[in-house]
C-alpha cells in the first residue's frame, strides 16, 4: 500500500530578488517498507522537499498534496500535525544536527526536552534507552555532554533522537556528510538495519554511492524539480534523464579513466521554470526543450524530459 503519496508539490520562498523557486512540481510514491532516496547538486531543493514532509519550512509558501497513509498532511492544523505526526509518525535527522545538539545540557536531558516537547507521558527511560540502543550506542552517552562525544557518536545521537517516539517514516538530510569513512560507513549500516526493522527513510545525499546502500527509490532533483523517478535498479542500470546519466558518469571507479563532469552550473531559481530546467548544460538539448517539459511515464516512475515524448 503507498503510505506516502506527494502530488504537484511546490515551494515558493520569497527574497529580497524575488521568489526562489525551491520545489517545483514534484510527484513521489512510496509503498510501505520501502525507502526513498534523493540526490542531486547543491541548492536544488533536497531539503526544502524534506522540510515540507515534516512541515517545518522557515518561510515560503507551498503548494499541491502530501498524503501520509491517506490523511492530508498539509491540510491539518499544526496542532493536529504536531499531536499526532510530528516525531511520532513522520521525524527528521536534520542536515548538521549533530553540530546543533545544545553544549551545557547532557545528552540525557536533551532527548527528555524532546519527550517533554511532545507531551510523553509514558516510561520515558525506557524509550530512552531503547532509541540509544537501536542505534548500538552505551548507554553511558546519556551523562555526557556533546564536546565529550566523537563526530559519529554525535551523529548517532541525533539519529537515536529522530527514532526516539518510534516513527514509521524518518527523513535523513545528508546523514554522513562531514563523517569520515569509516563512520559513514557504520552510520549505513545502522540505516539498513532500522530498514530491515520496518522503519522507511527519506535519504538525502549528494551521494549516489550511499544512496544505492539503502533507497528502493531515487529521485533526481534539479533546479527544484524532480527530473527522473523511480526505482534504483531502473535509475542505476537504465537513467533516462541527461542530467541523471551525467550525474552517473561523475561518479568515479576504481578501474575507470577519470571521471566526467557536467560542465556548466545548475539554473538560478529565482526564474520560473519555463523551459527544461537542464537545457543550458544539457549535451541533448532539441529544439523542444525550449518548452517545460511534462513528466513522461518510465517503466517504473517518470522521467522530465522531451527526448521520451514519443516513447
Ligand atoms: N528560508 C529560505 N528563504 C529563501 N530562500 C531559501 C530558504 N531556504 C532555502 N532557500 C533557497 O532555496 C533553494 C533550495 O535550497 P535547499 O536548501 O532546499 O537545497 P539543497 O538541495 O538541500 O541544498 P544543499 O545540498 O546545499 O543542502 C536554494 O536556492 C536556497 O538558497
Amino acid at each position: 500500500m503507498v503510505f506516502l503519496d506527494i502530488r504537484g508539490l511546490s515551494v515558493k520562498y520569497p527574497s529580497s530578488s524575488g521568489p526562489v523557486y525551491a520545489v517545483d512540481d514534484v510527484d513521489i510514491q512510496l509503498e510501505d517498507g520501502q525507502s526513498i532516496g534523493i540526490a542531486g547538486e547543491s541548492a536544488c531543493g533536497k531539503s526544502t522537499l524534506g522540510l515540507s514532509i515534516i512541515r517545518m519550512l522557515s518561510s515560503g509558501t507551498i503548494q499541491g498534496n502530501i498524503f501520509f497513509e491517506n490523511d492530508s498532511i498539509l491540510d491539518m492544523s499544526e496542532s493536529d500535525f504536531n499531536e499526532n505526526y510530528r516525531w511520532k509518525k513522520i521525524s527528521m535527522v536534520f542536515q548538521g544536527a549533530m553540530n546543533a545538539l545544545d553544549p551545557v545540557f547532557t545528552i540525557n536531558e536533551q532527548f527528555h526536552e524532546i519527550l517533554k516537547q511532545h507531551h510523553f507521558e509514558g516510561n520515558s527511560k525506557q524509550l530512552i534507552l531503547d532509541a540509544i540502543n537501536s542505534v548500538s550506542l552505551d548507554e553511558n552517552v546519556l551523562k555526557k555532554y556533546p564536546h565529550e562525544l566523537s563526530g559519529g557518536m554525535k551523529q548517532r545521537v541525533v539519529i537515536a533522537m529522530a527514532l526516539l517516539l518510534k516513527p514509521k517514516f524518518v527523513i535523513a538530510d545528508e546523514p554522513t556528510t562531514a563523517l569520515d569513512m569509516l563512520i559513514q560507513a557504520q552510520i549505513i549500516a545502522l540505516l539498513k538495519t532500522l530498514k530491515k526493522e520496518g522503519m522507511s527513510f527519506l535519504l538525502i545525499t549528494h551521494d549516489l554511492a550511499v544512496l544505492s546502500e539503502i533507497a528502493d527509490k531515487i529521485g533526481i532533483m534539479y533546479g527544484g524539480q524532480i527530473v527522473e523517478f523511480g526505482t534504483s535498479e531502473e535509475i542505476y542500470k537504465n537513467p533516462q534523464h541527461p542530467y541523471t546519466q551525467g550525474l552517473l558518469e561523475s561518479i568515479p571507479t576504481l578501474k575507470g579513466g577519470s571521471p566526467k563532469y557536467i560542465k556548466g552550473s545548475p539554473p538560478s531559481l529565482l526564474d520560473a521554470p519555463t523551459a527544461c530546467r537542464f537545457l543550458e548544460r544539457c549535451p541533448l538539448a532539441i529544439e523542444k526543450c525550449k518548452k517545460l517539459p511534462p513528466k513522461l511515464a518510465t517503466k517504473t516512475g517518470y522521467v522530465r524530459c522531451w527526448l521520451y515524448e514519443d516513447k
